[in-house]
C-alpha cells in the first residue's frame, strides 16, 4: 500500500489567460486530497471515491469502454467522474513502462469538486506520486508535475496549463508562464473563500474562452490584459502591498467576467466580500460556479459571506507550504 496527499489551490491571478501563455500566480492551500493505491496484477483499475458527487461509489473496470462499471448514472457523468484518475494511471504506466499494471485506488478529499480549488490537480498529483512509488519509482517533483500536467492536458482536450498541477506538486505560491514554472516568495495572504455549492466543467469553460478568443479581438486583448495585470501583481507581491493586490484581484474578476466565466452566485459573493471591506475579491479557477477568493485580514468577509444567499460555505484558507506529501 502506498499513500500520498496533495493540496488544492486558489488563483491569486491569471486563470484562463495562463492557457494561452500569459503568466499566472496560483497559491497552494491547506485543503488536501489523499490517494491510497495498491498494485493489482490482473490489470484492472478499481476506483473507490467517496467524495464524488455521484454520492460515493466503487467501480471496478479495466479501462476499456466495453467493460464499464455497472452503476446507474449516465456515461457522461461517469466519464467526467473517472477520467482524471484513468489518465493519471495511464501516465504511471507510461513512465514506469509497466503497461499492464492495475491498481486499487481509494480517494479521500477535502477539496470540493469542480469548484475552482484544483481538486483534479490534487487528485492527479497524489495518484501519480503514490502509484509510481507503489511500483518502486520515485519521481522528482518537476517530473511529477509534468506527468500530472499531461493528465490534465489529455482530459481537457489539449487545453490546460501547468499552473494547477505544478502548484499542487510543489506547494507554496508559484508563477507559471508557459512551461516556465517556479516557486515565488509571497507575504502572508489572508485568503477567505466563499463556495456556492456548485461546480463548473473546466474543459467546457476553457473551450468557451477559446471560442470567444477566436471570434473576437476584444477577447484576445482581454487575455493579454490579464497577463499585464499579473505582471503588475508580481511587483505588489514582492512589495507585500496587500491593498494593491486586492485592487488587482478586483480587476482580474472583471476581466474574467468579460470572458464569460463568472456566474450570478460568484458575482454575488464577490460583491458581498467587497461590501464587507475585503481588499479584493475574484472568482478562482475555471469559474461557472464554485468558489471565490477574497483577501481580508479581518473576520468581516467570512462573516458577511456566511450570511450571503447562495453562499453555502465560507472559510479561511492557509497557504500550504508543502506540496505532495508521502504518507506511507
Ligand atoms: N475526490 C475525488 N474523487 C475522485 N475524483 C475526483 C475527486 N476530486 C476531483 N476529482 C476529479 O476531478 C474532476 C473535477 O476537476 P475540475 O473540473 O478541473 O475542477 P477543480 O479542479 O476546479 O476542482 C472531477 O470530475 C473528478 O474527475
Ligand atoms: C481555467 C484554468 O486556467 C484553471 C482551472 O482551474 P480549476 O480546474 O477550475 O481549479 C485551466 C488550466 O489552467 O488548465
Ligand atoms: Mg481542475
Amino acid at each position: 500500500m502506498t499513500v500520498s496527499s496533495a493540496p488544492g489551490k486558489v488563483y491569486l491571478f491569471g486563470e484562463h489567460a495562463v492557457v494561452y501563455g500569459e503568466p499566472a500566480v496560483p497559491c497552494a492551500i491547506e485543503l488536501r486530497a489523499r490517494v491510497e493505491v495498491n498494485r493489482r496484477d490482473d490489470g484492472k483499475l478499481r476506483v473507490h471515491a467517496e467524495d464524488l458527487s455521484l454520492d460515493g461509489f466503487t467501480v471496478e473496470y479495466s479501462g476499456t469502454t466495453d467493460d464499464r462499471p455497472d452503476v446507474n448514472v449516465s456515461e457522461s457523468l461517469l466519464s467526467a467522474a473517472t477520467e482524471y484518475v484513468d489518465e493519471a494511471i495511464e501516465q504511471v504506466r507510461a513512465v514506469t513502462g509497466e503497461d499492464d499494471v492495475g491498481f486499487d485506488v481509494t480517494i479521500e478529499s477535502d477539496i470540493p469538486l469542480g469548484a475552482g480549488l484544483g481538486s483534479s490537480a490534487a487528485v492527479v498529483v497524489a495518484a501519480i506520486d503514490a502509484a509510481t512509488r507503489e511500483l518502486g519509482t520515485t519521481l522528482e517533483p518537476v517530473e511529477l508535475a509534468e506527468r500530472a500536467y499531461r493528465t490534465e492536458y489529455e482530459v481537457q482536450d489539449g487545453q490546460a496549463s501547468r499552473a494547477d498541477t505544478f502548484c499542487s506538486a510543489t506547494g507554496g505560491a508559484v508563477r507559471v508562464e508557459g512551461d516556465d514554472c517556479r516557486s515565488i516568495d509571497a507575504p502572508d495572504l489572508p485568503f477567505v473563500i466563499g463556495f456556492d455549492g456548485g461546480a463548473g466543467d473546466t474543459g467546457q469553460l476553457v473551450a468557451g474562452v477559446r471560442t470567444l478568443r477566436e471570434e473576437y479581438d476584444f477577447a484576445e486583448d482581454t487575455v493579454e490584459t490579464v497577463g499585464d495585470l499579473v505582471r503588475a501583481g508580481e511587483d505588489a507581491l514582492a512589495d507585500g502591498d496587500l491593498e494593491e493586490l486586492g485592487q488587482l484581484m478586483d480587476f482580474n474578476h472583471g476581466l474574467l467576467s468579460a470572458l464569460g466565466v463568472s456566474s450570478r452566485s460568484l458575482d454575488r459573493m464577490v460583491w458581498a466580500a467587497r461590501d464587507a471591506g475585503a481588499l479584493g475579491a475574484k472568482l478562482t479557477g475555471a469559474g461557472g460556479g464554485g468558489c471565490i477568493v477574497a483577501l481580508d485580514p479581518t473576520p468581516e468577509t467570512e462573516t458577511a459571506l456566511s450570511f450571503t444567499p447562495g453562499c453555502e460555505d465560507a472559510f479561511r484558507a492557509e497557504l500550504a507550504e508543502e506540496g505532495v506529501r508521502q504518507l506511507e
